[in-house]
């Protein structure tokens, strides 16, 4: 039987069996706790409520996790947090579906204070706290981003170039400025440059720099990049496209530590780390004559590859909260989080422009979302039906139940009391099973006449 809950306007709804001291816990601290169950209840919040569903998941067997994983589907406006234990079966695909859409997941014996700080954050609007990286800028907790830190702190102290590759929008400017912030060189300049936006006639110039006389329109001397990064770092991003003559310039620079201004004969020392990028495949590039190799093997002593987005399995959906918070710190807006089917089609979709194009989405959806959760349309990211956790048996099963309710519906001609008394249901469960399947039964009634 299904049980119309009239909640108040700030309550958690508890799938489960919350312990005594639980229930008191949080009602103490001004949240009602409406015990709900996953099999005959629904959430029953109204517009305007302030809801939070707990999908208690410490005791229950494998309907219930079927249940429960219905009703966090059923629910994507809702947030969800997740109650867990020692023994529940994480790694079981129903379970692990369910905590990929909860905002939070907390281990028994629940730490009821940090609940409780979850709860208020949610009620407004916001998500759980989460831990800040621990390298500057990098945002990420997969295995991928893990691997890539150890390299990088490896890497950081030891005074040699580091080669950087990766897709386009992977973060390796972002990489690149953890080297030299965990570097000694730390207090000293960061000097990027992009290779390719250099105009090919001032390549020589803007990396060397210049006298005065040098060539027509060189009205005074000019330092160049590489030396006013004296004592720190420089950045070449998209060094495949740094033209040949300015290679060997570069390789004089990484053999000898120094540099000769354009129109100058005069040899001059410059102390810094070169850190280079590209999205380019650099051995095709040497293979095709276009870049020297001994500047390449200079180059690659130590070299990072950065991960695609979409092989950092968990880190979109951290680095668009991320994203979000950070774009909230400077304009006002409604979306405090992203609800569950934005989740699912985050965690989706291929990213092919990778975190900058994850950047740009987020902050448009910031923009335009006039919910406190971001939906899929704000992203404007398709949605995959033959991914949906109500998948294979499931889906056929909710199919089946549709078609059902359908044909009853109108043989019964819309009468919602017959349709119940034939499907051996309660009305209520008509209007409930409506509103699950998206049907409107005035708009049915009046099309089937
Ligand atoms: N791990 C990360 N954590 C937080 N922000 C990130 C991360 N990776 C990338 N970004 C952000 O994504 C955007 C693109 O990053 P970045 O410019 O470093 O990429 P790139 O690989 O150097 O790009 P390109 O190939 O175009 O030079 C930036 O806004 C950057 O701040």
């Amino acid at each position: 039987m299904v049980v119309a809950m009239a909640l108040p306007r700030r309550c958690v709804v508890w799938f489960g069996r919350p312990a005594g001291a639980e229930r008191d816990e949080l009602e103490h601290s001004g949240w009602p706790v409406r015990v709900a169950d996953v099999q005959a209840s629904g959430v029953g919040a109204r517009n305007g409520d302030v809801v939070v569903a707990l999908a208690d998941l410490r005791q229950g067997d494998d309907a219930t996790l079927q249940a429960m994983e219905g009703m966090v589907a059923e629910h994507p406006g809702v947030p969800w947090i997740a109650l867990v234990s020692p023994e529940t079966p994480a790694h079981e695909p129903r379970v692990t579906s369910i905590l990929r859409d909860c905002m939070a997941v907390f281990t028994s014996p629940i730490d009821l204070p940090r609940l409780r700080d979850a709860l208020d954050r949610l009620g407004q609007g916001g998500v759980p706290a989460r831990s800040k990286p621990d390298m500057p800028g990098l945002v990420g907790s997969s295995q991928a981003m893990q691997a890539l830190r150890t390299s990088l702190r490896k890497y950081a102290p030891v005074d040699l170039p580091v080669l950087i590759t990766g897709e386009t929008g992977t973060g390796k400017e972002v990489a690149a400025r953890a080297v030299h912030q965990l570097s000694p060189r730390a207090g000293r300049p960061f000097v990027a440059i992009n290779c390719g936006a250099l105009p090919s006639n001032l390549v020589q110039s803007e990396l060397f720099g210049h006298e005065r006389g040098a060539f027509t329109g060189a009205t005074t001397r000019r330092i160049g990049h590489i030396e006013s990064a004296c004592g720190g770092t420089v950045f070449l991003d998209e060094i495949g496209d740094l033209p040949l003559d300015a290679q060997t310039n570069l390789l004089r620079f990484l053999q000898e530590g120094t540099i000769v201004r354009v129109g100058s004969s005069q040899s001059l020392r410059a102390d810094v780390r070169v850190l280079a990028a590209t999205h380019v495949d650099m051995e095709k590039a040497v293979a095709a004559g276009r870049f020297r190799q001994d500047l390449y093997y200079r180059l690659n002593v130590l070299r990072v590859q950065i991960p695609a987005l979409r092989e950092r399995e968990g880190d979109v959906e951290l680095l668009a909260q991320h994203f979000l918070d950070g774009f909230r710190e400077h304009h006002d807006c409604h979306a405090r989080a992203f609800n569950v089917a934005a989740r699912r089609a985050l965690r989706e979709f291929p990213w092919p422009g990778n975190v900058r194009e994850l950047v740009n989405r987020v902050q448009r959806a910031a923009v335009v979302a006039d919910d406190t959760l971001i939906g899929v349309g704000d992203l404007d990211l398709p949605v995959r039906p033959g991914r949906s956790p109500v998948a294979g048996l499931d889906r056929a099963r909710v199919s089946a139940e549709r078609d059902a309710l359908v044909a009853c519906l109108r043989e019964t001609r819309f009468n919602v009391s017959e349709c119940a008394r034939r499907l051996g249901i309660a009305r209520v469960t008509v209007y409930r099973l409506c509103k699950k399947h998206g049907l409107a039964l005035d708009e049915l009634a009046q099309a089937a006449r």
